[in-house]
């Protein structure tokens, strides 16, 4: 095979000369989407192709638990704003103008930055998850897709966003493509009516999908709920029968011991998401460590590009890992391995999917991080993929077995570049002038 021959396909693959967990292996990918062993040589193999790492470090592919892949369109469009005012004035404006064709190309944009810093599934709450999924089915990456169900309380508005979330399930599901898998997601309790959180549970539960949900994302939410319900909004969810143990739970910030036991009894799992918490200003850190106590599961993402304003696991782990421990005001809160687990094998668990983890009979999920300066020394890989790195550094991404990225090189990113950087502009364009 000649060197652009290696992507797009699904073939015996033998990754010889990098480093896992600290020592020297070769990784074998059986060309079916898994690993089929790992070790110091192996010679039993029928590999099509062979990667040299030349000592780069294996990592399993990040995973992205939090985002809303489309809102790259409205990177650096609106930023150092609180976020009730920055989704009032200038987000949902923006996104009433947002076409088909937007959302693909803001989608492919997303999946090629993923590609390009390391991710290798996202789980992701948007409008027209149609053009998502064609977008994902297209650049070889894994992902989640939920429509994100917003009714303001209205029973008419609620009917319309029910039937769009049975034909989103229905529509990702012919794709037939097992990357692509569908998820439902009731937008927050300040955005969705009893019923369509009580519907969008059973809904999930009977499709055994899971459900992605913000919560408890800002002091604001919480003492409004409890204005509304009389129930703090871990409590009100689980009142309408969403806390159960397909339910992701992005943000959960200002949550108390009592919520944080209610969590771990249902299985939620929780999702941080640091950057964009700091950026909005929310004032407070998802509790880590009385989570982890309480056995919550707790994965990383990113939240969209416009709040964020990057999708780059790697800085996230750091991110997150730093901000514990000010936090905390404790340097001991969330090590290194912490980090690295919570941005990949517990979204894997998350989302029930046998990834995260680099060993025989799992997902062939993973990526290599070049010899960069970064990396050298060497004295930890956690602490290097976690302190030091930076997306950019990955070299190569594998995902189902497929080269997606190999040295760097992503086929087709130019033209994703350059037409998004175009639908962005346009879009923007339409709505100033609305
Ligand atoms: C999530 S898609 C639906 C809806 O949510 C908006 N959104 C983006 N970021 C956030 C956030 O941090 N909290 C709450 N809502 C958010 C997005 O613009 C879409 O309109
Ligand atoms: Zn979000």
């Amino acid at each position: 095979m000649t060197d652009t021959d290696i992507f797009g396909k699904q073939v015996p693959i033998l990754i010889r000369n990098v480093s896992l967990n600290g020592k020297i292996q070769e990784i074998y990918l059986d060309g079916t989407g898994m690993i089929g062993a790992v070790g110091e040589k192996i010679t039993d193999h029928d590999a099509e192709f062979i990667i040299d790492g030349d000592g780069a470090t294996a990592l399993p592919g990040m995973i992205n638990m939090h985002t809303h892949s489309p809102m790259g369109l409205l990177r650096g469009y609106a930023d150092d704003m609180q976020l009730f005012e920055w989704l009032s004035t200038k987000i949902w404006p923006t996104e009433a103008h947002l076409t088909e064709d937007d959302i693909y190309w803001g989608a492919k944009l997303a999946c090629l930055e993923m590609i390009r810093t390391g991710t290798t599934t996202f789980n992701d709450m948007y409008f027209k998850m149609e053009s998502v999924g064609r977008a994902v089915d297209e650049a070889g990456i894994r992902a989640c897709l939920s429509y994100c169900m917003i009714d303001g309380g209205d029973h008419a508005k609620f009917e319309s966003e029910a039937r769009i979330m049975e034909s989103t399930v229905k529509n990702i599901r012919s794709l037939h493509n097992p990357r692509v898998m569908p998820g439902v997601s009731p937008h927050a309790v300040y955005t969705v009516s009893e019923e369509g959180l009580a519907w969008c549970a059973e809904y999930a539960k009977k499709e055994q999908i899971p459900l992605h949900v913000h919560l408890s994302e800002t002091e604001q939410e919480v003492a409004d709920c409890v204005a509304a319900h009389g129930m703090r909004p871990p409590a009100w969810l689980d009142h309408c029968g969403v806390l159960f143990e397909q339910c992701i739970a992005a943000h959960c910030c200002w949550l108390d011991a009592g919520d944080i036991t209610l969590l771990a009894k249902r299985g939620v799992t929780a999702v941080h998401n640091p950057i964009s918490n700091m950026k909005l200003a929310g004032n407070r850190a998802l509790p880590y460590p009385e989570m982890k106590t309480a056995g919550v599961n707790v994965a990383l993402g990113t939240d969209g590009a416009s709040s964020n304003n990057a999708l780059d696991m790697f800085s996230e782990m750091k991110t997150a890992a730093i901000l514990q421990k000010f936090f905390w005001n404790d340097p001991t809160v969330m090590p290194a391995a912490d980090a690295l687990k919570i941005a990949s094998q517990n979204g894997a668990k998350a989302l029930g999917l046998n990834a995260g983890v680099i060993a025989p009979g799992r997902l062939a999920d993973l990526i290599l991080i070049g010899r960069n300066p970064l990396n050298v020394p060497f004295f930890s890989t956690d602490s290097n993929a976690v302190y030091a790195t930076s997306g950019l550094a990955v070299s190569t991404t594998i995902c189902d077995g497929v080269i997606l990225m190999h040295d760097g090189v992503i086929p087709g990113a130019e033209e994703i570049m350059n037409k998004a950087g175009d639908v962005a502009s346009d879009l923007v364009r339409r709505a100033a002038q609305a």
